[in-house]
């Protein structure tokens, strides 16, 4: 039986279904879909490239994940000190390390919310991203604690570089003499790399002060010796453990005055600074001053062309 055509009509304008479409969709919806798609694209090309990507370099402003790869322990007492590596995420592009000065990074802690800086030693072989530190453990300190805690594989968050000491311009044939107390030997290491590499002329003496003898062998004896076989006779390095007498204001001034040191930088624990410089400060602008040269330097270097720089 068959409805009449008037009612079927009207039962598929109402959209009952009859097996085909009723009619064709509405013109309004198609543009409705067109513009939703078209706005969607446009925000998701705005957000692609207005949107920061997460920077997986190591840059100043922001701290980059690290990977903590290794923990090589150095001495236990009465100074325990460790090189630890830390490996770049992956993928990510090289440091942006500058050839022309001595650069720090600094850690951060993820539980209190401080951050401390650290010298990168020299790379371990020719474009190697790691990064390397030579690191004290303070007994009572918040992030060597935290540092010497963590396990292989652990997460460190680094910020840098940050420029702590320009170096002589390249091909210059300086005479650097070093002065480093304790860990104090990282920057120095940085400083002679980076010196020996920019100028064929250029020579460094560094000077260590340890608490014993323990401290400069091992992994930290390795990083020495690594350095004075790229750079034959160009760089010395003398140890003075303090049992043995320490460093001698006689090796001191053999350096400024019979080597002719053109340049002597002082690096360690206040202490140190003091009394071969004079005191570091007063802090200005949240930058330490270098303040008068003083100390053992300030009698030797008088009357002579020597830059003194007393580093952290
Ligand atoms: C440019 C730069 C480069 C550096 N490079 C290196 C490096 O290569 N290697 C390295 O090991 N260090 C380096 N340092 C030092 C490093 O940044 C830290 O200062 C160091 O590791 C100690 O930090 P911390 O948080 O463990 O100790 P902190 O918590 O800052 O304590 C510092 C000292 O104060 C004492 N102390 C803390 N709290 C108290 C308290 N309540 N009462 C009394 N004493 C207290 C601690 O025992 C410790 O001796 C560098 C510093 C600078 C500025």
């Amino acid at each position: 039986m068959s409805l009449p055509r008037q009612i079927l009509s009207r039962v598929c304008r109402r959209g009952i279904s009859t097996g085909r479409p009723v009619s064709p969709p509405p013109r309004r919806s198609r543009r409705f879909y067109i513009a939703t798609f078209a706005a969607g694209a446009a925000a998701g090309i705005a957000y692609y490239n207005f949107t920061p990507a997460p920077p997986s370099r190591l840059n100043p402003d922001t701290f980059t994940p690290y990977t903590l790869a290794s923990h090589t322990p150095i001495s236990t007492r009465p100074t325990e000190t460790s090189l630890l590596t830390l490996s770049p995420p992956a993928g990510a592009a090289p440091p942006p390390f500058s050839p022309t000065h001595v650069q720090s990074v600094e850690i951060k802690h993820p539980q209190v919310q401080i951050a401390r800086h650290y010298t990168p030693l020299p790379p371990a072989a020719e474009g190697d991203a790691a990064i390397r530190l030579l690191v004290k453990r303070e007994p009572a300190g918040e992030m060597s604690r935290y540092l010497f805690a963590l396990a292989t594989g652990a997460t460190v968050e680094l910020r840098g570089p940050h420029e702590e000491y320009a170096l002589p311009p390249p091909d210059a044939a300086s005479k650097l003499l070093f002065l480093a107390g304790g860990t104090g030997i990282a920057p120095a290491l940085q400083a002679a790399y980076k010196l020996l590499e920019n100028s064929a002329e250029a020579e460094a003496r560094v000077l260590w002060a340890v608490r014993h003898r323990g401290e400069s062998q091992g992994a930290a004896a390795a990083e020495v010796e690594r350095l004075q076989a790229r750079y034959p006779g160009r760089l010395e390095v003398e140890v003075c453990p303090d049992p043995e007498g320490g460093m001698k204001p006689g090796t001191v001034s053999d350096g400024v005055q019979r080597w002719g040191a053109d340049r002597i930088v002082v690096c360690g624990p206040d202490g140190f600074v003091a009394y071969w410089a004079g005191p570091r400060g007063p802090w200005v602008g949240g930058r330490e001053q270098q303040g008068e040269l003083g100390g053992v330097l300030g009698g030797l270097v008088e009357g002579r062309e020597v830059e003194v720089w007393k580093m952290s």
